[in-house]
């Protein structure tokens, strides 16, 4: 092999330890990538590939880009997924090797890139890292541009779906995993078909001692009781695995994390990863975008860190009822002042993404521009403290009770940086005036000396008589004094010839480069000095991490609180009554999102009344697109919104809390995980009916559709039969369904209501009327529904006399059963009476009947005749019933 050059010598021992990152080699004001990296980014950044020597005549692949673009560059390779080792000149060259020192400074991961937009972009950018053993999971997840830093453990015999629905509302970019999570099947398929993020390996070696010490090292503590995680060690391993993995990649200071908290998923209802979806709480179902969200709606944050929370509440629902009323309390509150709501809404207007410019300014990535940012956002926080003073409710003023107007720190940003400095900072330009004695010398160094070069300009047109006589600079010669070439004459002896042009002669003068050198002089100390006091200054106001993150917190939750007094008024919302009582009472409730998307139609507002007792199950049934599923979701977001501590909207509404949602709701096929729809539908109703309490809220829509009627049907009876059992689960439910027989369950089970959503026929035409009224429908009207998709008229007449054929079989079979049923009757009283007696018996009961019986070899009535009806389900009655039915027609054909 071709001997390489000492330069790619580093290069390939520097590549070596980074073998899974893009390696950005920094070569003067070019970072280059060699060899596959080269190829990579070419293809993906649709850069030119060139070559580059790398000894003794041989070529590699390279390819570049400018330092000062580098960044949109890096962040088109982390979206997709790649990761990025940044590598820098780290030192002078090295007297001995001419080399310069580089080495890598930083590694960007999906999991980990701070410098997003943070003007637009309120997601966070979550990293996640989860460990195992057999007692259960540790799970932790950061945001390293806002600082964010939470942990939990999470066990018990759920502890795997309970990993996904975390997994589900976090949605990270990158996830850390041991070994012992990655042999869970059923967490990998999750992770790798619904999130995708990027997976790196937590290291065999990694320890909860090691874990621990790097813990209590960053935070600077003796243990971590004061993070409520000490007993948790799976905790313990899991925040400390991501500590681990930042410090390696990012190689600079983690300050702005500055705390951990440990959450409990038992203090948030919980929202499995379907109804997440199903409810389509921060995106929507189809296009995964947040309009049409149920976020969308009440999002009416001001602030990047108020939307970030906004959306934190959604996906995390309170079952503390003083917490929620609390919430509900300081909404009503800022409601019912609107002047102090706009006065707050224009101040937050004012406050851009602290959470995020402190992640910079604690990167040393902080620009002059960006400390304008957040001193412009601080500058508001002595008013909003005085603003909140004129609130009563308890949460507003323990918010204002921990706001802190930093006003030190805006103070000296204000003092120190010039309003519209540029965004370089080793250009100078940055520092105003009088707040430093040295850089003011410099300055007037400057000013005197360009003031003395203007005046010089004068002094020689006087002195020579040249009023064409300039005074002027360039890169190159630095100050000059041109003369054109008519006038050399008058050229006193004094000046010393520079540079010839073609029509004029540049000269310069002892004093004039004596004036010169103080001026560059000046000019070079000033730009270093303004360096070195702008990262003083930087430096100053990250040592005040805490007191900003603390401040920035309170605004998150106002803008929040505001958001949602905001969407009270403008949408006519109530304040929801919540307690622990059993029951959710809604008087004209309405779909939050359906009424937004409307135009001009008018949205029917329905009732709700479901408890744990006699009214804890209510069957709907109603035509296609009558609103069934739009009832049902309406009920659930409202019962969210309340826990939340948002209105809802309704004209009244009374929530008893709920611990979980779960939700079955339309018949989707997931085609990437290549299962059927009957298979999802089934997966989704064995968690819930594994997972549901009786404190649980339960929408399930058209189950048992995925397959065939007789098996969807019994599938439905007996799902019913087992979550109204209280016995069993007993939870509050709301059950759409076509299958018209299930309304015969109200008269056979305790708690089950039925609900039909009422129809106006007009003529030939039905009208939905999209209100709910207690009954069951005794119709289903698809074909009406099918005519108003746009069916041509001929399938639609066809349709409706293969309907007919169809009611008349069913008759029949209804009349087979009936038949059957007797006949069981009969076979228990042949015990007591002679077959003559019986026969006489059957013939006066239905004189029909002879004609089956006298032919007397029927297998179907002999197979009838020994079933065990008292030992079988609904769903194998069902099935044997419809195998008989079948067997029953060839017979008698
Ligand atoms: N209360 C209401 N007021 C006004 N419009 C409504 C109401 N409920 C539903 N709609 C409208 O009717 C449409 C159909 O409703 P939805 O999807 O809930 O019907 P569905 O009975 O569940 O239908 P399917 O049985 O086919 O699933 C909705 O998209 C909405 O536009």
């Amino acid at each position: 092999m071709a001997k390489l050059t000492p330069m790619m010598q580093q290069y390939v021992s520097i590549k070596k330890e980074y073998e899974d990152a893009i390696l950005f080699f920094r070569l003067g004001d070019f970072y280059e990538m060699f060899n596959d990296d080269a190829k990579i980014a070419a293809r993906e950044l649709e850069l030119t590939l060139t070559a580059r020597n790398k000894g003794k005549g041989d070529k590699i692949p390279m390819a570049g880009v400018p330092c000062h673009s580098a960044e949109s560059y890096i962040s088109k390779l982390i979206e997709k997924g790649y990761r990025v080792a940044i590598c820098e000149q780290v030192e002078d060259p090295s007297e001995a090797s001419g080399l310069v020192k580089r080495e890598v400074v930083r590694v960007i991961t999906p999991g980990t890139v701070v410098n997003n937009n943070i003007l637009e972009d309120k997601n966070n950018n979550y990293l996640s890292a989860i460990v195992s053993n057999q007692e259960g999971y540790g799970f932790a997840l950061v945001d390293v541009s806002t600082g964010e830093f939470a942990v939990t453990q999470l066990d018990g015999k759920e502890a795997v779906n309970k990993v996904i629905d975390e997994l589900s509302r976090i949605s990270p970019a990158e996830v850390l995993l041991d070994q012992q999570v990655k042999k869970s099947a059923k967490i990998m398929d999750f992770i790798k078909l619904q999130i995708n993020p990027i997976i790196t390996d937590i290291k065999e070696s990694f320890s909860h001692d090691r874990a621990y010490e790097l813990l209590t090292d960053h935070f600077e503590t003796i243990n971590l009781e004061g993070f409520g995680c000490e007993d948790l060690p799976l905790a313990i391993m899991a925040a400390g695995a991501v500590l681990d993995f930042l410090i390696e990649t990012q190689k600079r200071s983690l300050r702005h994390i500055n705390q951990l908290s440990t959450y409990s998923t038992i203090d948030y209802m919980v929202l499995d990863a379907n109804t997440r979806r199903n409810l389509e709480l921060v995106k929507t179902m189809r296009d995964k975008r947040k309009k049409g969200s149920l976020l969308w709606v009440i999002d009416k944050t001001v602030t990047a860190m108020g939307g970030r929370r906004l959306r934190r509440w959604v996906e995390q629902p309170l079952l503390d009822v003083e917490e929620i009323t609390l919430r509900l309390d300081s909404v009503e509150e800022i409601s019912e002042n609107i002047l102090l709501k706009e006065e707050l809404r224009e101040l937050l207007n004012q406050v851009y993404d602290i959470e995020r410019l402190m992640g910079k300014v604690i990167y040393g990535s902080a620009n002059a521009r960006d400390l304008i940012a957040l001193k412009n956002s601080l500058a508001i926080l002595p008013e909003v403290k005085e603003l909140l003073s004129q609130f009563d409710s308890e949460k507003i003023k323990a918010l204002r009770e921990r706001l802190d107007k930093l006003e030190d720190i805006n103070d000296l940003i204000e003092r120190s940086i010039k309003e519209e400095p540029p965004t370089t900072i080793t250009e100078g330009d940055i520092i105003k005036e009088g707040y430093d004695e040295e850089l003011d010398q410099y300055l007037d160094a400057m000013t005197n000396g360009k003031n003395w070069i203007i005046q010089l300009q004068q002094q020689e047109r006087k002195r020579t008589g040249i009023s064409s006589l300039k005074v002027g600079h360039n890169k190159v010669h630095g100050y000059y004094i041109e003369v054109t070439k008519a006038n050399l004459d008058s050229v006193p002896e004094d000046y010393v010839r520079k540079q010839t042009l073609s029509n004029s002669e540049r000269y310069i003068t002892p004093e004039l480069k004596e004036k010169e050198a103080v001026i560059l002089g000046a000019e070079e100390n000033s730009i270093d000095l303004e360096y070195k006091l702008f990262v003083e200054i930087r430096d100053q106001v990250a040592k005040q991490t805490d007191r900003i993150q603390r401040s920035a917190n309170v605004l998150a939750q106002l803008d929040a609180l505001v958001s949602l007094a905001e969407v009270a008024l403008n949408n006519n919302y109530t304040k929801p009554i919540v307690n622990q009582n059993e029951a959710i009472n809604i008087k004209s409730g309405r779909h939050p999102v359906v009424e937004e998307m409307m135009d001009d139609e008018v949205f029917v507002p329905n009732d709700t009344y479901l408890d744990q007792k006699d009214e804890r199950f209510s069957i709907i049934t109603g035509p296609n697109m009558s609103g069934k599923s739009t009832y049902m979701r309406q009920v659930a977001l409202i019962t969210l919104l309340a826990q939340i501590g948002s209105f809802v909207p309704a004209k009244q509404a009374e929530i008893g809390i709920v611990d979980r949602i779960f939700t079955r709701v339309g018949a989707s096929d997931d085609l990437t995980t290549g299962q059927s729809t009957f298979m999802v539908e089934m997966n989704e109703v064995a968690n819930i009916l594994n997972n549901a309490t009786s404190q649980s809220l339960i929408i399930l829509d058209e189950v048992g559709r995925g397959t065939s009627t007789y098996d969807g049907l019994s599938i439905a009876w007996a799902v019913i039969e087992y979550i109204s059992d209280s016995e069993k689960i007993g939870a509050k439910s709301l059950f759409a369904t076509h299958y018209h027989e299930l309304t015969e369950l109200e008269d056979r089970l305790e708690g089950i209501k039925n609900y039909n959503v009422a129809v106006q026929e007009e003529g030939e035409d039905v009208v939905f009327l999209r209100k709910i009224i207690p009954g069951g429908a005794d119709q289903s009207y698809g074909i009406e529904v099918a005519k108003r998709a746009g069916i041509p008229d001929l399938v639609i007449d066809r349709s409706k006399e293969i309907l007919a054929q169809l009611e008349e079989q069913e008759e029949h079979t209804i009349e087979i059963t009936t038949q059957k049923l007797k006949r069981d009757k009969v076979i228990e009283k042949s015990e007591e009476t002679s077959p003559q007696e019986k026969e006489d018996d059957e013939v006066k009961e239905n004189p029909s009947q002879l004609l089956l019986f006298s032919n007397g070899d029927s297998e179907v009535l002999t197979k009838l005749s020994k079933l065990d009806i008292m030992s079988l389900t609904p769903l194998d009655a069902m099935n044997v019933l419809h195998k008989l039915h079948q067997e029953a027609k060839e017979e008698m054909n």
